[in-house]
């Protein structure tokens, strides 16, 4: 943290009153399963076929997805963490697709005080799933709260936080673990399989403001910025092992009708090509994701672990950061940095990569939707 920003952190996020945890949600018991996934792909244009796979994903963990109890987690050190360093600026979790809904939140904020909201979402990179659909979600949360004669608050949302130290340094220790978990004799020549959630290549090249859009299929901010967090670790992971571990970024997850282009490679497919290239090991490092979700826990330790294990291929798969306490110090750092920043402070941002900190305020045309909605927390938000 900047001493400029220590300097000011006299235990006050003023003008914030509020932190909201901002999330995807997911089924909590078999019955969740089917009304969770219908919230999901609402108007979204998902195959059948693709929602009874992932059903099936969901129901092979009894209907639960981790991602709740993850973000309770998170939640309690977020409140632990503040409390000890005397920041006195209550907590409150709400999702887009399942309870404790967004909505239901912002009403409780709302009717608790709260006037002056810092937004942290669960998705640490540009795009529209990540970063405009919660936007979209915020303002339906504060259209609803004004049409029950409510006055909505105000909400800020903290800036993406891929190239924030504290979200790659604990993925750099996950790898490190990872490695040491792998047989030594094939540690060594180990390749890193970076991997993200694919989305069509359409939202990846308009993906960020609207200068990081490409129509040539490099993929806008959403590839930009993972190639940044990739090279990142692979340096630091260098750095601390000696070895220069080969790495690529691959994508996973993929929905979309087969005719529509996703990010490509595969995970699975890149790591039959990387064995048919005689790589030794391979360490799944999920990036794109904030913490174990179901995700990481099929499309990674069950399905590509599969893959491996028919191919005879050594896998490991590293650490998401969670509620790791670097990542819990790098949350109470944003919403310091941009409290400062809005009582017109100097402030030093906190970073690693080549790309430098992300705008605080999503400009025009960032990470566009397919139809134009009403988005709260940019520059073009209805809301104050
Ligand atoms: C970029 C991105 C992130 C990372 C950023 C972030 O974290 O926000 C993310 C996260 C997540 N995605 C999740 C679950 C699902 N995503 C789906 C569908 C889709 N995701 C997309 C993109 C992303 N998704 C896209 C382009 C679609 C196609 C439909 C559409 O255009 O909107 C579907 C429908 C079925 C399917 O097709 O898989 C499900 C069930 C869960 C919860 C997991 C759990 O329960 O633990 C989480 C955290
Ligand atoms: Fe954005």
């Amino acid at each position: 943290m900047s001493d400029q920003l220590r300097a000011s952190d006299a235990g006050s996020a003023a003008p914030y009153d509020a932190l909201l945890l901002l999330s995807f949600g997911g089924p909590e018991g078999p019955d969740d399963v089917v009304p969770f996934l219908e919230n999901v792909t609402r108007g979204r244009g998902i195959p059948r076929e693709r929602l009874k796979e992932v059903g099936q994903h969901y129901f092979g963990f009894g209907g639960v997805s981790p991602i709740n109890e993850q973000n309770r987690r998170l939640l309690a050190a977020l409140r632990e963490d503040f409390a000890k360093h005397g920041l006195d600026l209550p907590v409150y979790w709400g999702n887009r697709n399942w309870a404790p809904y967004l909505t239901d939140t912002m009403r409780e904020m709302a009717r608790d005080g709260h006037r002056r909201i810092a937004v942290l979402a669960t998705s640490a990179y540009a795009s529209y799933s990540g970063c405009r659909q919660y936007r979209e979600n915020l303002a339906d949360a504060l259209a609803t709260l004004a049409a029950e004669g409510v006055e909505p608050p105000r909400v800020d949302k903290l800036r993406h936080y891929f190239n924030h130290p504290g979200f790659t340094g604990p993925m750099t220790e996950g790898v490190l673990a990872a490695l040491a978990a792998l047989p030594e004799d094939v540690r060594d020549g180990a390749h890193l399989a970076f991997s993200t959630h694919s989305i069509p290549t359409a939202a990846a090249d308009t993906s960020g403001p609207v200068p990081d859009h490409t129509a040539d299929g490099e993929g806008g901010a959403y590839v930009k910025q993972h190639l940044d967090v990739a090279r990142v670790i692979a340096a630091e992971v260098a750095a601390r092992t000696g070895r220069e571990h080969p790495w690529e970024l691959v994508y996973q997850s993929r929905s979309g009708a087969p005719h529509i282009p996703w990010l490509e490679p595969d995970i699975c497919d890149h790591l039959e090509a990387l064995h048919g290239a005689g790589a030794p090991a391979v360490v799944m490092v999920p990036i794109g994701f904030v913490s174990d979700h179901m995700e990481v826990l099929y499309d990674l330790d069950t399905e590509a672990t599969a893959k491996a294990a028919e191919l005879g291929l050594p896998v490991a798969r590293s650490a998401t950061v969670g509620a790791d306490p670097a990542f819990v110090e790098a949350v109470r750092e944003l919403v310091l940095e941009r409290a400062a920043e809005e009582r017109g402070e100097a402030t030093e941002a906190c970073w690693v990569g080549m790309l430098g900190p992300s705008h605080h305020v999503c400009p025009v045309g960032c990470c566009p939707a397919r139809a134009p909605r009403p988005a709260a927390a940019g520059v073009d938000s209805p809301y104050a």
